[in-house]
Order: C-alpha cells, then structure tokens, then sequence
C-alpha cells in the first residue's frame, strides 16, 4: 500500500528511555515516546506519576539517569535550557514568568528582543525575513498579543491581568522565541472553565498553524478534547498511549485514576 509522503509522521521530539531515580527513588522507569510534527501529544497520569520530572527532563532542567531526549535528531543530553530554546523548542512555566510590573506589550517587545533568530515564527506570521526593524517588532508583538487572544490588554500592567490572561501572556512570550515545539507545564491548573474554554481554542489555533505542542496536565477532560495523542504516566512507567478514544475506555488507565480517587477520598 503506498502512502503519500505528506501523511507520513514526522517524529521531532523523541524521549528515549528515559530512567529518573532521585537516590533509592525511582521516579520515572524506561520512559520512550515520540511528538510528531504538528502534533498535540499530551502526558497526564495521577498525582505523583511523574509528570514534572518528565517535563523537567525533556526541558533540560533535569538530567535523566539513563536516555536521551533528542530534538529534529539532536540530543538535547548536554544542552542548557536557553541552548534548548534555540533549537526551537519553549516552555511555559507553572508559575508565571511574565514581569509584572511593565505593560503587556512591553512584556513582548523584551521577549522579541531577546530572541536571535527567525524562522517559523515568519512563516506563522507570514512576514519578511530580514531587515525587521523596530516598528516591525512592534508589530510583530501585536499579532503575537492577537494570536493569544490578548491584544485589548496591550497597554495594562502585566500584574492587572487576570490569572488566566497572565497564563496567555506566558504563551505569547514563549512564542516570542521563535519556537517550532511548545512545551506547556500545566497550562490551566488554576484557570476557571471559562479561562479553559479560551485557552483551549488557543491551542487549537496553534495546532492549526503547524505547531508541536506537548502538553504535560492535570485536567483531564481539557486534554482529551485538545490531543491527538496522549500517553499515560502512572508511578514513572507509560501504562498506555494512543488517540483520547482509545485511552478514555482503557481499564488500566481507569484503575489508575479510580485508585487514586479511592485513596484521596480514604484519606479524607
Ligand atoms: N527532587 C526530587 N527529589 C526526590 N524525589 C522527587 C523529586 N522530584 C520528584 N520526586 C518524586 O518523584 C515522583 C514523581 O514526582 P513528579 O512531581 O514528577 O510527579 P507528578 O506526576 O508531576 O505529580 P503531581 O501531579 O502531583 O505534580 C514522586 O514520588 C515525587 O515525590
């Protein structure tokens, strides 16, 4: 049977049997999956999983005990984390890491500055290469604040923003490096469902323009109607991974969250 060239899935980030031990503790046990180009692939699994180390690993925080996470076919092993940036791939952060205390747009314009190169970010954009002086920055900044959905609050002091428009801020800066992977930390702990409603048609938007995203969340419901794919974490080890049809009704993954569940309300 033969396949046109275009549908075939183009792996950009690979996790290669990771292994995590932090002392006796074993975190995360021999941990492999891909995101392909133009992907959402999300990793969700019950509190204590190991989702934050995997995140932490696959940002280059974290050095794993064994494997490797590699990037379009580099390893990303010995890289500092502004070093992973520029290879295109950023992350957001739990915490917001906007500065509070200058305008919305300010806040871009030092992210825009900050960044060195261009390449998807024109394309996304659909802006000349070379030559950008500072008005095209500022314009730039603009649409960024419209893709996220911000642009109305351009002139207010990043501190005035609510928590979940701060949250889209923190996109529209990790956009603002150029990047052609996203790599999101618990996007909408915290959001009220109107926040998350917003947050996901943001990156349904994204998704539409070619972006890779990995998502790394707590909400369930959110990231079965956003992936494509998810992978499932349960003490450090995949108990499952495929479309969110297949993990919904998957027994293993229901037991794992039942458990959970069943342990919370025993302790409470
Ligand atoms: N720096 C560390 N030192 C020792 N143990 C750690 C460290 N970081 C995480 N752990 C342990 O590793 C395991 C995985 O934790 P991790 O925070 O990655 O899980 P998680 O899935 O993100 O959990 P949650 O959903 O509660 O945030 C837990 O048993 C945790 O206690």
């Amino acid at each position: 049977m033969s396949t046109m060239p275009s549908s075939v899935p183009q792996p950009v980030l690979s996790v290669e049997h990771i292994a995590v031990h932090f002392g006796g503790l074993i975190a995360i046990t021999d941990m492999s999956f891909v995101v392909n180009q133009g992907e959402i692939v999300s990793l969700i699994g019950p509190n204590g999983a190991g989702k934050t180390t995997a995140f932490n690993v696959i940002t280059g925080f974290l050095r794993p005990t064994k494997g490797e996470v590699r990037y379009k076919n580099t390893s990303l092993s010995n890289l500092k984390p502004h070093e992973v940036t520029s290879l295109g791939l950023a992350r957001t952060f739990q915490r917001t890491s906007v500065f509070q205390s200058v305008t919305v747009f300010e806040n871009v314009m030092i992210g825009l500055h900050r960044r060195s190169r261009s390449t998807l970010l024109d394309t996304l954009l659909a802006l000349p290469r070379e030559g950008r002086a500072e008005a095209e920055l500022r314009n730039l900044a603009h649409e960024l604040l419209e893709i996220v959905g911000i642009a109305r609050r351009a002139d207010e002091l990043a501190g005035s923003l609510s928590y979940g428009d701060q949250r889209l801020l923190g996109v529209a800066l990790a956009l603002a490096t150029d990047p052609s992977m996203l790599l999101l930390d618990e996007p909408v702990s915290g959001m009220n469902a109107t926040e998350t409603a917003r947050f996901m048609e943001l990156l349904n938007k994204l998704h539409g323009r070619g972006m890779s995203i990995l998502l790394v969340e707590h909400d369930v419901p959110m990231v079965m109607g956003v992936s494509d794919r998810i992978v499932v974490l349960n003490y450090g080890r995949i108990i499952a991974e495929g479309p969110p049809a297949a993990i919904r009704g998957n027994p293993e993954v229901i037991r794992a969250y039942l458990g959970e569940g069943a342990s919370r309300h025993a302790a409470h």
